[in-house]
């Protein structure tokens, strides 16, 4: 007998907003523990991302009828009122008394009392209104469930009609995006062959983008033949920012999972080569997979490395061309990811600036001269993009900035590449370009 959908997402639930889990790693390893069935693994995969991306806007919800009470409980309570509003097909009835079993069988019979009792209540009034909350900046943090510190960042950096439009989209179902390898195949046949199964396009900001509204693209035969494979649009531009020629020594400094990596090494022909590093050695064999996958793995090496440690490792006049893809708040994947924006971390912009830059500072030194880098992150607060260049470029008179171009002009901002999730529905994205003279 397959197990219950609901008990499932819970435990997931619990995991991410109660023990810091990654949702999409937690979610994996249950659903591949767990007897579930095809149908039951879309619901438990709909009601996790669905209940932690609204979390807040669901406790609000709840709040009148809840005084206190265990965490797990007001997550399962969270659970069912997502079924309830943003779910159509499942009758209110059919959640509460999932609900209840669940309270019965994790707690107990006075828990499963107060779960059916606040679960009535809130079935019996009406639903509240957004309009109740008279600050306008909190009003927008209950209604698109974004924590107050940070809605009251977006404010600050964005004002507040561009937070509402990011706010939106960010809240929308994010879109499946591939990446066409061109030095394979274009994308014109590419998509002609996606055509038949899906509802594809190409991509309105990248030239080997193809975007689908939805779909399980790893079956496929040309993903499985290096032809195609997974890639936001957004971040498909970082290596053709790199522009690497085909006998190109490159460093690769933050490269796990390796999506940036194996772009690069599509274009080196010649007898180019990349120094992959990351931090971890379970990523570095996720660089390893994606390489083989499509074909590239003679053209990169694999160091388990800090890359604050490059210089010390490789030495000075090492690379000709240097990506930096840092580890960063993340804040543009909050579309895909949404248990981002719950993590302490991601609003300690002061110290990820702080390892921002030493990456770039270590990294600079192994560099030839006339050589580029590349800084990306995947986030759109100024602290780790404007401001990270800013600082490096005042402290090396030897870099200077190499203006970015895109037929999109309005991704474009003082030479870089600044892209909000709004804007193309992609993730928000940041790319720099630097010269040393
Ligand atoms: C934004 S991700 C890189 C994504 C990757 N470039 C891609 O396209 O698939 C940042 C990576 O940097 C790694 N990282 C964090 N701090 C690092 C450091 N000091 N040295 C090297 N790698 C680091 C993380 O483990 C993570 O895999």
């Amino acid at each position: 007998m397959s197990n219950n959908p609901r008990r499932v997402a819970l435990s997931v639930i619990n995991d991410v907003l109660n023990n810091s889990a990654y949702a999409n790693l937690a979610l994996n390893e249950k659903i591949k523990s767990e007897n579930l069935t095809e149908l039951d693994k879309k619901l438990v995969t709909q009601l996790v991302y669905g209940t932690i991306s609204k979390k807040i806007t669901l406790d609000w919800y709840t709040k009148p009828f809840v005084k206190k009470t265990k965490k797990w409980v007001k997550n399962l309570l969270a659970m069912t009122v997502y079924q309830m509003v943003y779910m159509d097909r499942i009758p209110t009835s059919a959640a509460v008394d999932e609900a209840v079993k669940i309270a019965k069988k994790q707690g107990d019979q006075r828990l499963s009392g107060f779960v059916n009792g606040v679960l009535r209540n809130f079935t019996r009034a009406e639903l509240r209104s957004f309009d109740e909350i008279s600050d306008s900046t909190e009003k927008l943090s209950v209604q698109y469930s974004m924590p107050i510190d940070l809605t009251k960042k977006f404010v600050k950096d964005f004002g507040f009609e561009k937070t509402v439009k990011i706010l939106k989209s960010l809240e929308e179902p994010s879109r499946a995006s591939l990446r066409v390898n061109l030095t394979k195949t274009d994308v014109q046949t590419e998509l002609n062959k996606l055509l038949v199964e899906y509802d594809v396009v190409k991509s309105d900001i990248s030239d080997s983008g193809i975007i689908a509204e939805s779909g399980h693209f790893a079956d496929l035969l040309d993903f499985n033949d290096g032809l195609i494979t997974m890639q936001d649009e957004s971040s498909q531009l970082v290596a053709v920012a790199v522009d690497a020629a085909p006998d190109d020594r490159i460093l690769d400094a933050c490269a796990a999972p390796g999506g940036k990596t194996v772009h690069m090494a599509e274009y080196l022909t010649g007898s180019g080569h990349i120094e992959a590093l990351d931090l971890y050695d379970h990523k570095l064999r996720l660089i390893r997979q994606n390489a083989e996958r499509l074909g590239v793995a003679e053209k990169i090496s694999l160091t388990k490395l800090d890359a604050r440690q490059s210089f010390e490792q490789f030495g000075a006049d090492r690379f000709d061309k240097i990506l930096v893809d840092a580890p960063c708040s993340g804040i543009g994947l909050i579309r895909r990811k949404p248990d981002i924006k719950y993590r302490k971390e991601t609003s300690d912009f002061e110290n990820l600036q702080k390892i921002q830059l030493e990456i770039l500072e270590n990294t600079c030194k192994t560099l030839a001269n006339s050589g580029t880098i590349v800084y990306s992150t995947c986030t759109i607060f100024d602290e780790e993009n404007f401001q990270v260049i800013e600082k490096f470029l005042a402290n090396h008179p030897e870099f200077e900035q190499v203006a970015l171009t895109h037929e999109k002009e309005n991704i474009v901002k003082n030479g870089c590449l600044f892209i909000t999730p709004d804007a193309y529905h992609t993730d928000g994205f940041f790319i720099a370009k630097l010269r040393k003279k």
